[in-house]
Parts: C-alpha cells; sequence; structure tokens
C-alpha cells in the first residue's frame, strides 16, 4: 500500500488582548493575520484566546486566570505551541513558559522563523541569523532556566550562570562575525548597484502576499517565485524591463508587514537599500484584502523608517478581479453604508483621487487587466525620470501612443 504523504502541522493556540487602543475588531484582523503567519510557518491554529485589559500584564503578559485557562486547554488539547499576538519581554516569555510548560512564541518569534525558513540564498541566511541571534541575546537566561529545569534543578544553579555567561558571549561573538560577514556582502552588491549604470531604477513595494512578484513576472518574463503565503520572496530578483526602446531595472523584493520586527529591518539594510536607491517606487496594494488601507499606512510608515518616502510613487491597486464589496440588501435600512460597500469606481473618488490619475493604477497581475495602461504610466514615469538625467536623450523615448502604434505596424507586418 502506498503511504499518504502527510504533513504535520504544530498543533497551536494564538493569543492577543484587546486595548484601549486595539478594539475587538482591530484584534480580529491581527489574529487573522497571525493565523496566516501560523499557517505559513508550517502550524495549525485550534484555538484563539484573548482578554481585555488596560495594559498588559509585565509578568506574564495575560492576566493570570487566562494563563490558567490557557494550561488547562494545553493539556487537554495536546498543544505544541502558544503565540502571542505581541512582542513579549524577555521576563514574560520566561514565566509564561514555565508555567505553559510548552513552546511559547511571539510575532516576532514567528516571522523570523518563517524568514529562516524561506532564505534561499546564504546572502539572506547571513541576514536572518543575524535577527535571530539580535532576538535571543536577552533572552538567554529564560532559556536556560528552562533547561534547568528538565534536568532537576539541583546542583545546576551555579554553573547554570556561568554558562549563561559563556552562552551570551558565544552569540555576542557571533553576531559580530555575522556583520562583519554582511558588511563584506555590502559592499559588494554597493559596488554591483554601481555598475548597472545609468538606467532608471523602479522597485515593487507593498506588503507581504500583495502580487509583487506575479506583477513581475507579468511584465518581465522572469520567474519569480509566488505563493500564496506570506513572504513567499526574501531575496532580491533585479530584472532590466525594457518598454518601448526605454530599458529600466525592476527590483522585486521582500513583502513588508505591520510590526515588522526591527532587527529585521536592521539586518535586511541591504536588501532594503535596493529600494532605498530606487528611482521610482511601485507600491502594489491587495485591493481584494480588506485591511488594504492600513496595509497601505503600514508600508508608508517602513517606508518613512527606512528613508525613502519622498520618492515618485506609483500606487498599483492589484488583484480587481477578485474585489468584492460587501452588499447591503434593499430591503435592508440599518445596515450603514462605508467604505466596505464602495466600487472600486467610488473608491478613485476617495483619498486615491487626491494620488492623482497619473500615480495611481488600477490592474489584475493574473488576468493582466489593464496592462497596458500600466506599461503606459510606467513607461511616462521612468522616461521623465529619464530625460531630466539626460536631457539631450528626450528624442530617443517618444510618447508611449507612438510606440503602440509601432508595435501594432510590426504586429501587422
Ligand atoms: N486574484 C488575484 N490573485 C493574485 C493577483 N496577483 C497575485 N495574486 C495571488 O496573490 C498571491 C501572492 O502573490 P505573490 O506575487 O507571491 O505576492 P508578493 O507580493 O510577491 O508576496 P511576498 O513575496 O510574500 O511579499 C498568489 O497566490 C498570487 O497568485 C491578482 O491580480 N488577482
Ligand atoms: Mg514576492
Amino acid at each position: 500500500m502506498l503511504d499518504k504523504e502527510e504533513i504535520n502541522f504544530e498543533r497551536s493556540v494564538i493569543v492577543g488582548i484587546v486595548t484601549q487602543e486595539q478594539d475587538e475588531d482591530k484584534l480580529k484582523e491581527y489574529l487573522d493575520e497571525l493565523e496566516f503567519l501560523t499557517y505559513t510557518a508550517g502550524g495549525q491554529v485550534l484555538k484563539r484566546f484573548t482578554q481585555k485589559m488596560d495594559k498588559p500584564n509585565p509578568k506574564t503578559f495575560m492576566g493570570t486566570g487566562k494563563i490558567e485557562e490557557i494550561h488547562t486547554y494545553i493539556i487537554e488539547n495536546n498543544i505544541d505551541t502558544v503565540i502571542f499576538d505581541d512582542e513579549l519581554t524577555p521576563a514574560q516569555q520566561k514565566n509564561i513558559t514555565r508555567v505553559l510548560d510548552c513552546k511559547v512564541l511571539d510575532r516576532t518569534n514567528l516571522i523570523l522563523d518563517i524568514f529562516a525558513q524561506r532564505a534561499q540564498t546564504s546572502y539572506a541566511r547571513t541576514q536572518v541569523e543575524l535577527a535571530q541571534f539580535q532576538y535571543l541575546l536577552p533572552r538567554l537566561s529564560g532559556m536556560w532556566t528552562h533547561l534547568e529545569r528538565q534536568r532537576g534543578g539541583i546542583g545546576m544553579r551555579g554553573p547554570g550562570e556561568t554558562e549563561i555567561e559563556t552562552d551570551r558571549r558565544i552569540v555576542r561573538d557571533r553576531i559580530s562575525l555575522l556583520r562583519d560577514k554582511l558588511k563584506i556582502i555590502d559592499k559588494q552588491m554597493a559596488s554591483q548597484r554601481g555598475n548597472r549604470g545609468a538606467m532608471v531604477r523602479v522597485a515593487l513595494v507593498g506588503y507581504t502576499n500583495v502580487g509583487k512578484s506575479t506583477l513581475m513576472n507579468a511584465i518581465g518574463k522572469s520567474e519569480v517565485f509566488v505563493e500564496n503565503k506570506l513572504f513567499a520572496t526574501l531575496d532580491t530578483t533585479v530584472r532590466k524591463i525594457v518598454i518601448g526602446n526605454l530599458p529600466f531595472l525592476l527590483t522585486d523584493t521582500v513583502g513588508f508587514i505591520r510590526k515588522l520586527p526591527t532587527q529585521l529591518i536592521e539586518s535586511f539594510k541591504s536588501t532594503l537599500d535596493e529600494v532605498r536607491e530606487a528611482d521610482l517606487l511601485l507600491h502594489v496594494v491587495d485591493i481584494s484584502h480588506h485591511e488594504f488601507e492600513n496595509h497601505i499606512d503600514s508600508v508608508n510608515q517602513i517606508l518613512k523608517d527606512i528613508k525613502s518616502a519622498n520618492k515618485p510613487t506609483i500606487m498599483v491597486f492589484n488583484k480587481i478581479d477578485a474585489y468584492i464589496p460587501d452588499q447591503i440588501e434593499e430591503d435592508d435600512l440599518i445596515t450603514e453604508r462605508t467604505s466596505k460597500h464602495y466600487s472600486i469606481e467610488e473608491w478613485k473618488k476617495t483619498w486615491m483621487a487626491k494620488v492623482g490619475e497619473n500615480n495611481t493604477i488600477f490592474i489584475s497581475a493574473t488576468n493582466k487587466e489593464n496592462f497596458d495602461e500600466f506599461r503606459e504610466k510606467i513607461y511616462s514615469a521612468v522616461r521623465q525620470i529619464h530625460i531630466t538625467r539626460f536631457p539631450y536623450n528626450d528624442f530617443l523615448y517618444p510618447d508611449f501612443k507612438d510606440i503602440q502604434e509601432e508595435e501594432k505596424e510590426e504586429g501587422e507586418n
């Protein structure tokens, strides 16, 4: 008999809190995303635990009663992993692990884990490893306590402390080694970028899973890995694209997410340099996602953090094929009409109108809907940047209309 291959998902529960800044709806969205992250990392979420609190308990994050409730559930349901939506302090992680006696992760942990699973090149692996060690350093003592307990505790206390010190030193050494390694790679990457010459550089940016790589594949003839999971892309891909006779460089890079661990932003410096050094950003948005406006805010915040907020930007609203506004039945007189019910035409009249028609485009990367218009907008923007840089090249690049005519004629001949 053939064995059916079974993927063993880690049995997990996720945990979040309702606070003044974060109401129940917000928390639901966050936990939806955390569940998707868990699934991406190889886990299966069996239950969500939530609690209303003014502020998190400094010792155990949740209240003692809630932690007990989670503990009971863990034992009864054979749970391997508990994942908190917020970053836990080293002390909280230590205390909670002690009570629950199972693997306790937070959102940062989970994201780092996904990055580690997905890092393909030695460059990406080095960056992830650095971020992981930085996360680990302040948490070493907690881990030791856990080990100590497993070994029975007695007689371990004295040497335990010294071992923590030794561990810390090893981790610190490793961090500085990785930093040195990255510095060398950074230099190589910078000189590679320098060698790319005068071509205009365009970077795809956006929240994770919005369709950046799909778009890269659709516009170029390259094959970039696409998947309906978070953080499919970690390594930067650069392709030369030619529209009309105007060549430019297009970069596909790592997706953003809210609460992106700061350790990751630091260690992915060189990857993000591609964005920093771009002349034009294509900010891709998944308009079919209910949360797309919040995603835009998160992306803009990260762009600000990496000092790239003021670049010329085209907002690319993708997945219009999948956009389905909420409906209000005709006899429903109670439901209030909100932006959830807008058609795309109505959306265009909102704040999007202020962004300007030249800087917004609505497409479907999978169906190639509105692709001519998309190519035209990129062409015009790239051309604008190019002729500002090389005014004497102006005549080389005609209007997009003329190119289309030429292409048509070529097709007919
Ligand atoms: N319906 C629909 N799905 C799309 C469209 N574009 C992309 N997708 C799907 O969205 C998912 C994510 O696509 P990717 O191209 O991997 O997204 P990404 O932005 O590169 O994601 P990361 O690399 O994880 O940041 C895939 O399942 C795609 O098939 C679209 O226009 N319409
Ligand atoms: Mg991608």
